[in-house]
């Protein structure tokens, strides 16, 4: 606890038990008090010390990066730290790095696709570090379709082995997080071929480098691709290139829980869906849902306290001047993104819900909800990484200047979280395979056919498609059902005016082409009405302690009335609300800010960050914020000397060459 604490009075202004607020946003009491344990276990270890990140080079930041891994691995193993807590422990050491892929890619691959033996034989190697794993698919030539893939792996029944092999440049695994320097072992997605055939896309564990002295295995090339986006941010992670020249693997490498190749090279296919062959990628993009809260709620820590904290004009008598905060301009912006924090919070608890749901029915077979699954993962990972991007580069900006520091630490959140946007499948990839989805949910409508899950609602689509928003004032868009109809209603039309487009094209692939960027819209739309859902749902629970359930309540009206406010057009355009109801929500946003604005500070303390994870001078718990932006400005390497290094060379003579000129004159 600080010290002095100058945003004392913007706490003391809140309405409700932040304590409480803690355990709504954390989960459970028993998640709150583990996250505090590994956040000051990490912030208290000088080995994790991140403050000199940005100004390390690229070698000594990778360096820095596998020194943390060693010694967050040796503290797991002497503090015995559950599962829980090492995953905790991680994210708060806060460094991309070849962990995050041999935990979060290669251990949840193996467990997916392979068969219960190979799990048995590779699961307690990685478990112990004695291999490190990494998930290379993407290639030179192709990321987004992954059926165009062309790295093989032929079946050679002679010997019992396959033969792995690179047969043209853009075959070049390009990308896979950790390759580059760290994997010994990587899970490979090639092209199968056996007696002549090619199978398409299959899963193999090929061994990369010497487990002595981590040289590459003969026929395998390995590096890094280079420097990426902003200092410091993912240029910890080494990502790699993997070119193979005929390397050979034996038989049981191929990941065989979904098909197999018997040992005659006979392909077998069990009675499964081939999509199930995407499962780690589905895995991870629902994880990908819950950190875009995390970074998104750093940035909108960093941007509220400061705010409090940061004063500008409004003294001209000499009284005090007013804190940006209270600008309405201010709020405007922040507010929605402060309410987005908490939305994608509550919809990634549900989406985790939700895969843990589908998965155990894939355990007993029952494929029913695997579309459900895909839908909901690849929309929600492009809404909210997409909205988190640019949520961070607007936290700078209401940061203003000092914003763009980095001892702010919001650009390299920006530059660290940018990619997310593209990785584990680009946005408008993902996008579109929704938007897929929403097509064959309204073509199988006229049949009778009930949607389920999330597209339930399409079901009531004589209802949807002609009712009409019963609002009348501002307060009657504090009502849940007028938000959710309205949602509904707007997500049901676009989808079908795009299906009505389409069917009138020469063929549905020649329409989906055309309309795809109408397609986009819809897919979004949907997505939006899933986390207004979620929302809803939560603060309809039973939510303890004094006043969260209410600033619950409050944060969701502002997310769904934001959206509607800056989507308006669609509204309008597909005749759910009349203009005067879209002011009147506008109207109500306004004064649903002003309940927001003293409870601000509070709201944000609830995600319970230390200033070490924080890493940010302008978003420090006790607002002291000047002194700590004065002190680090003195730290940086230009100020080690007062006379610049190359004043000698490049300074004095420009300078003795000019008053020479001038002498003469
Ligand atoms: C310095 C530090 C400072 C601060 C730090 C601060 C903050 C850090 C904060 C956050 C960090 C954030 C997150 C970290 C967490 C994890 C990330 C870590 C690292 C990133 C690692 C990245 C890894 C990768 O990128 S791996 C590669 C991923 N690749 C892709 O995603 C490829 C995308 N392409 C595809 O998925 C497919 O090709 C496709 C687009 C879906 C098309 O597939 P295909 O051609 O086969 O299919 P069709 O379109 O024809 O569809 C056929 C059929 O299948 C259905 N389908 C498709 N996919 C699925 C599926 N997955 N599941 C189920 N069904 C599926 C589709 O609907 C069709 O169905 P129908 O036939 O019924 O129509
Ligand atoms: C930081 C980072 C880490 C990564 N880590 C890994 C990893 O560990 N392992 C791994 O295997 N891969 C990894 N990747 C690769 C990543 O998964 C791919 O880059 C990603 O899937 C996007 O594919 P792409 O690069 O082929 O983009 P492209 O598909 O080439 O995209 C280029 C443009 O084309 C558009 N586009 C493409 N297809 C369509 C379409 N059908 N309709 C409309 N527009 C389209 C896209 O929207 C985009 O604007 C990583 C990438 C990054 C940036």
């Amino acid at each position: 606890m600080a010290e002095v604490d100058h945003l004392a009075a913007e706490r003391a202004t809140a309405r409700f038990d932040v304590e409480e607020m803690k355990v709504a946003w954390a989960g459970s009491r028993h998640a709150v008090h583990v996250a505090d344990r590994m956040a000051r276990l990490v912030a208290s270890d000088p080995v994790f010390r991140k403050d000199n990140r940005t100004m390390l080079s690229r070698k000594e930041l990778f360096k820095d990066t596998l020194r943390k891994a060693a010694h967050a691995w040796k503290r797991i193993v002497e503090l015995r730290l559950t599962e829980e807590e090492a995953d905790l422990l991680r994210q708060y050491v806060d460094q991309p790095g070849y962990v995050d892929l041999h935990w979060g890619m290669f251990v949840p691959a193996i467990k997916g696709q392979g068969t219960e033996e190979q799990q048995h034989k590779w699961l307690p190697l990685a478990y112990k570090f004695q291999i490190i794993g990494c998930y290379a698919q993407t290639e030179l030539g192709h990321g987004s379709n992954v059926q165009g893939l062309e790295t093989t792996a032929t079946f050679d029944p002679k010997t019992d082995e396959f033969v792995i092999h690179s047969p043209t440049l853009t075959s070049s695994k390009w990308w896979p997080g950790g390759l580059g320097k760290a994997s010994t072992h990587a899970v490979v997605y090639a092209r199968l071929i056996t007696e002549g055939k090619d199978y398409g896309i299959h899963g193999f564990i090929v061994q990369l480098r010497s487990l002595e002295d981590h040289s590459p295995l003969p026929g395998v090339t390995l590096g890094d691709i280079g420097g990426k986006f902003g200092s410091g941010a993912y240029n910890s992670m080494d990502n790699g290139v993997l070119r193979f020249d005929h390397v050979r693997i034996p038989r049981d490498q191929m990941l065989m829980r979904l098909s197999q190749v018997t040992r005659e090279g006979k392909y077998v296919h069990s009675n499964v869906p081939k999509q199930l062959l995407y499962g780690t990628m589905v895995y991870v993009r629902q994880s990908i849902v819950a950190d875009a809260s995390k970074a998104l709620s750093r940035a909108v820590c960093i941007a509220v306290r400061y705010s409090a904290v940061r004063k500008q004009f409004g003294s001209q008598d000499g009284g005090p001047e007013t804190q940006v905060l209270n600008y309405k301009t201010q709020q405007s912006r922040l507010f929605p993104l402060l309410a987005s924090a908490y939305a994608f919070r509550f919809v990634g608890d549900w989406l985790n819900w939700l895969y843990t749901d589908v998965t155990q029915k894939l355990e007993a077979k029952d494929f029913s909800t695997l579309q459900e699954a895909h839908a909901c993962t690849a929309g929600l990972k492009a809404v909210t990484t997409s909205v988190t991007a640019d949520a961070i580069e607007e936290c700078r900006k209401l940061c203003g200047g000092h914003g763009y520091l980095n001892s702010s630490g919001l650009p390299e959140l920006f530059a660290v979280y940018v990619p997310a946007c593209t990785y584990e499948g680009d946005n408008v990839v993902l996008l579109l395979q929704v938007a897929r989805i929403l097509m064959k949910t309204v073509s199988q409508l006229a049949s009778g056919k009930q949607p389920v899950g999330t597209m339930a609602y399409m079901g009531k689509v004589q209802y949807l498609m002609q009712c009409k928003s019963a609002v009348s004032s501002a307060e009657d868009w504090l009502n849940p059902d007028a938000i959710q109809e309205a949602f509904e209603a707007r997500a049901l039309r676009m989808a079908v005016n795009c299906a009505q487009n389409i069917s009138q094209a020469a063929s549905q692939e020649e329409g989906f082409y055309e309309r795809s960027p109408d397609l986009l819209e819809a897919a979004v739309a949907h997505i939006q009405l899933i986390i207004v859902t979620k929302f809803i749902e939560k603060v309809h629970q039973e939510i303890p302690g004094h006043g969260v359930k209410e600033q619950l309540q409050a944060l969701c009206n502002v997310y769904a009335l934001y959206i509607l406010h800056k989507h308006l057009g669609d509204f309008l355009a597909t005749g759910c609300i009349t203009p005067r109801q879209g002011a009147l929500a506008n109207e109500q946003l306004g004064k649903l800010y002003a309940q927001v604005r003293p409870n601000a500070v509070a709201l944000v303390d609830a995600f319970n960050y230390t200033d070490h994870y924080l890493g940010s001078v302008l978003g420090r718990y006790d607002g002291d914020v000047y002194p700590a932006l004065y002190e680090e400005a003195w730290k940086d390497p230009l100020n080690e000397t007062v006379v610049p290094e190359g004043y000698h060379e490049y300074l004095r003579p420009l300078i003795k060459q000019q008053q020479l000129k001038l002498s003469r004159l």
